[in-house]
């Protein structure tokens, strides 16, 4: 998979199936995507490696479908063997140098911290890109202590490559880590927890967006009614959203193509993408 712009990302998403008993991983993540999460992290602490590899082939088929990076967490050998885009790895598994030697240069590394020395430390390692957290207490790593939007901002002051904040993130508090300095959010239990992953991934979107408006990473270039405009929507139900058209008397051409009321909600936008949305006003 390219790996251009993953660095553009705004809202991670990792999977916890426990979250979603009797639905399927693979449904759970496309929504996640179609909602605009952007980056995809398989998490399963638990899970055997024949069942957690399983996973793996399975989720790299879906995102790269959607263009989106897959990173296996805690293990190198699934990310290597699922041709992953990458790893995600903590303060006490393999050693950053080791993992960038088994996986090579281009492989995407992330690493948590929990200050800003490890921050620091895992910047000059060569990391791609830190987790900062976790920001508030959370069941998803319980006994955890919380890092608080103190080490947010202090993350936003002083890291130069791309960090997320995570840890007990949900849509109720996202305001608060986005004015602590954080620009892109990775949520496990508000995501994939919920009955609507897509809405909810919809909403945080929002709020980035919305925290940092105009043309800002994660969001790709299209055209509107011959208009060029950025936006973060990724399927033509969350632009017509995003317009503030949804139920509006509307007919949707993409490239060319109409798209039917259907299938506004997976109707996937490209960068680069030509929409018509043509609105009948009033009629009867
Ligand atoms: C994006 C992101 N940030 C932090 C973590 C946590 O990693 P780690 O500290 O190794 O804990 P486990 O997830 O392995 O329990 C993460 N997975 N992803
Ligand atoms: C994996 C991980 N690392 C730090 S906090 C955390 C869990 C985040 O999960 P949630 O979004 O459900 O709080
Ligand atoms: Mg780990």
């Amino acid at each position: 998979m390219e790996k251009r712009n993953w660095r553009d990302f705004k809202l991670y998403a990792i999977t916890a199936a426990n979250y979603h008993p009797g639905r399927d991983l693979l449904e759970v993540m496309e929504q996640a995507i179609l909602g605009g999460a952007d980056i995809v992290q398989l998490r399963a602490k638990d899970a055997p490696k024949e069942a957690l590899l399983r996973d793996a082939r399975a989720l790299r088929e879906l995102t790269a479908r959607y263009g989106v990076p897959l990173i296996v967490n805690d293990h190198i050998d699934v990310a290597l063997a699922a041709g992953a885009d990458g790893a995600h790895i903590g303060q006490d598994d393999l050693p950053l140098a080791e993992a960038r030697r088994i996986l090579g240069p281009d492989a995407i590394i992330g690493i948590s911290t929990h200050n800003l020395a490890q921050a620091l430390a895992a910047e000059r390692g060569g990391a791609d890109y830190i987790g900062v957290g976790p920001v508030y207490p959370t069941g998803t790593k319980p006994g955890r202590a919380a890092v608080t939007t103190a080490y947010v901002r202090e993350a936003a002051a002083n890291v130069s490559i791309p960090w997320v904040a995570i840890g007990g993130i949900t849509l109720a508090n996202a305001g608060e880590v986005l004015a602590a300095g954080a620009t892109r959010i990775c949520a496990v239990s508000a995501i994939v927890g919920s009955e609507r992953p897509a809405e909810v991934c919809r909403a945080f979107r929002a709020k980035l967006d919305a925290a940092r408006a105009g043309g800002e990473p994660g969001s790709i270039a299209i055209t509107v009614n011959g208009r060029r405009e950025r936006t973060s929507a990724r399927t033509v139900g969350a632009l017509v959203e995003s317009l503030g058209l949804a139920g509006k008397s509307l007919v949707v051409e993409l490239n060319g193509e109409i798209v039917a009321r259907e299938a506004w909600a997976t109707a996937a936008i490209a960068d680069g993408a030509s929409l018509e949305l043509v609105h009948f006003v009033g009629g009867g």
